[in-house]
């Protein structure tokens, strides 16, 4: 199946509850390459010496990774993290998380800086590009175990919006032009 993602309500309801629209309106993965996001489906149960997502990491330079379990029992300061996953922000380097169990949402802004809502799942690897603002949180089943992925040693350093003047963020919106 893969990921499936839509455009958010603007309601202010608990952020964990799916916001779609009323009809749905759905976000298909070639929209979602438009703004620099990627997807792979891949068999979670053997990512120890899964193949394919060896062929990835060779391909893009992912040297490093770690494995994030997010449950209020496994997550030291799990709200604090919580809180601080939502607030919208971004990275100067890609963001790129593989769901090993559990669920979660990523929310990244259009090129109307409208909200899309991305529902990740068992075997679902995203990339969020460097400079895109976007969010995480949990759902509604309150756990998921992620693994994060680096190209060299890993900055987790998020800035929060607005963070409009670093030099990714121009290269960012200039790579949306035409796409
Ligand atoms: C699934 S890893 C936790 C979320 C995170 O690291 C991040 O930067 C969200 O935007
Ligand atoms: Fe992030």
């Amino acid at each position: 199946m893969g990921i499936e993602a839509w455009y958010m309500d603007s309601s202010d309801e608990d952020q964990r509850k799916p916001h779609r629209l009323n009809p749905n309106q759905p976000v298909s993965l070639q929209d979602l390459k438009n703004i620099g996001v990627f997807s792979w489906k891949l068999n979670a149960d053997i990512y120890e010496t899964d193949p394919e997502l060896d062929q990835i990491r060779k391909d893009h330079g992912y040297s490093y990774t770690d494995i994030i379990t997010i449950h209020k029992d496994t997550l030291p300061n799990y709200e604090e993290k919580l809180k601080m996953f939502f607030e919208e922000h971004l990275h100067l380097d890609d963001e790129i998380r593989y769901i090993l169990d559990g669920q979660a949402y990523f929310d990244v802004r259009d090129k109307e800086d409208r909200w899309i809502r991305i529902a990740m799942s068992k075997g679902d690897l995203i990339t969020l590009p460097a400079g895109i603002y976007h969010r995480f949180t949990l759902d509604e089943t309150n756990y998921t175990k992620a693994m994060r992925l680096f190209v060299g040693e890993p900055v987790w350093k998020a800035y929060n919006r607005p963070a409009d003047d670093f030099d990714i963020r121009h290269k960012y919106l200039a790579s949306l032009q035409g796409s």
